[in-house]
């Protein structure tokens, strides 16, 4: 077979450990694709900077378009980041019928559809597994593993920055401002934290995962998303005192065709597989109607857990090339969208509510739920040392967005209820 040649979008964490892998690995990797595997043209931003692995000069260049319009070139490794400049980079090397390996979660999650369907029309394969809980092989388990399957229900921790800023808080009581300084100095978080931590890039990950999980076309804007910046030391004593771990749980699940993704911190109960995933680890459970439960677990990023993912697309590719069946095996959504409303989604609720200590409160409170329809599982009420106040802390039963959305308006306006001090999805 003729050398498959290799352009590089980008040296930096993942690049270079795909360097690292294509060099360390090459034995295993040609006798697997039937030919050496070379990295013909490296595009980065600055040609003068320290690199920690040997290239050539003579390969690397500043403009990406050397790279996208080298005619020599069959595979585009895009492990640059960006959105806009990168998706023109992207569907004009499809164009020029080169094929696609991104990390790029951020591109995927808003123009997949379009980058997708343009690989269709021009038979190539766009690969993107690292994009998703990086080291983890998850998207090509929703794709062949679960091909014969009807996926239900997928529960993802995706962002490893707020898992360890959790697990932290959990295990140690440190704050949250103490653990984010420690997870940006760990590499993990994005260049700007505020995507980890509002639930953005879980967000993006959890729209690519529906979409191949339900096959539809999940888009960013159908992600109801609520990130850990409200989330205390005290709700993490609460949630385990009562039995449940508190993660940055990506929920995406499917009732008959109707879908609803959302990302929020979630009280987990202990026991759940998902409660156990501790630092900056991720893990994505996928209940299918008929495989039932599994759980995939390991490294969400870091420099040679994703390279590994990026590699091992690009072996697929190479197989392709030779089998000469590239571009056939593309998932482009076919499913019509449609999405749960809030009468239809449903989930238990953890309520805690700062009240008035006095004859008749509870009666009142318990008495809202019963008007709007959410039925109750548990109902502790204790004394709060800190203030006259009385603490109440609710578990529901499963009841729908919208009813519970009527109960807490209801409560802003009673009296006798101080505050709503947090309110919290219940898992497992
Ligand atoms: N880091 C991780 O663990 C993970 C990353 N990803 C995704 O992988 C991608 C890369 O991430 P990461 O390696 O961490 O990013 P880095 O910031 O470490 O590296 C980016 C690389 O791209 C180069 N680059 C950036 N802009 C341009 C440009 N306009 N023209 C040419 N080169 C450019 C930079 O050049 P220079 O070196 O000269 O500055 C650098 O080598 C992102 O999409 C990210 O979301 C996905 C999963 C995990
Ligand atoms: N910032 C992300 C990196 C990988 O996508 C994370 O914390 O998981
Ligand atoms: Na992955």
């Amino acid at each position: 077979m003729k050398l498959v040649k290799i352009g590089l979008l980008g040296l930096g964490t993942v690049g270079t450990g795909v360097v690292r892998i294509v060099e360390g690995h090459q034995e295993d990797l040609s006798s697997q694709v039937g030919s050496p595997i070379v990295i013909e043209r490296i595009a980065v931003k600055h040609m003068e900077k320290y690199r920690s692995v040997s290239v050539d000069q003579s390969k690397l260049t500043e403009d990406p378009w050397e790279v996208i319009r080298d005619p020599e070139i069959d595979v585009i490794v895009e492990v640059m980041g960006g959105i806009e400049q990168t998706k023109t980079y992207i569907l004009e090397a499809l164009d020029r019928g080169k094929h696609i390996v991104t990390a790029n979660k951020d591109l995927m999650a808003l123009h997949g559809a379009e980058i997708l369907a343009k690989a269709q029309e021009k038979q190539c394969d766009v690969f993107y597994e690292a994009s998703v809980a990086g080291g983890i092989p998850i998207i090509r388990t929703l794709i062949e593993g679960f091909s014969s399957d009807r996926i239900m229900k997928i529960m993802g921790i995706v962002n490893g920055t707020t898992n360890y800023i959790l697990t932290k808080m959990s295990q140690e009581g440190a704050s949250f401002e103490d653990v984010l300084a420690e997870a940006q100095a760990l590499g993990y978080a994005e260049a700007d934290p505020t995507s980890d931590v509002e639930g953005l890039d879980a967000a993006r990950k959890m729209a690519i995962l529906g979409t191949l999980g339900f096959r539809t076309n999940v888009e960013l804007q159908d992600v109801s998303v609520k990130g850990i910046s409200q989330v205390t030391k005290e709700d993490i004593s609460y949630a385990k005192r009562l039995g449940y771990e508190m993660k940055l749980l990506g929920i995406a699940e499917r009732q008959d065709d109707e879908v609803s993704i959302s990302v929020q911190p979630t009280m987990v109960r202990t026991g759940h597989p998902i409660a156990a995933v501790n630092g900056v680890f991720n893990a994505v459970y996928v209940y299918g109607e008929a495989v039932g439960e599994t759980m995939f677990y390991g490294a969400g990023a870091g420099e040679m857990p994703t390279a590994t993912s990026v590699v091992a697309d690009l072996v697929a590719i190479i197989k392709n090339l030779k089998l000469g069946v590239n571009g056939l095996k593309a998932i482009v959504p076919y499913k019509p969208k449609k999405l749960k409303t809030d009468e239809q989604i449903s989930y238990k609720n953890f309520i805690l509510l700062h009240v008035d200590d006095k004859a008749g409160v509870l009666a009142q409170i318990t008495q809202v739920f019963a008007q709007h329809d959410v039925s109750l599982e548990s109902v502790v009420q204790q004394p709060n040392d800190q203030n006259p106040d009385a603490e109440i802390i609710i578990v529901t039963h499963h009841a729908s967005k919208a009813n519970m959305d009527k109960v807490l308006n209801h409560f802003e306006g009673l009296e006798v209820i101080r505050r709503i001090k947090s309110v919290y999805r219940v898992e497992g």
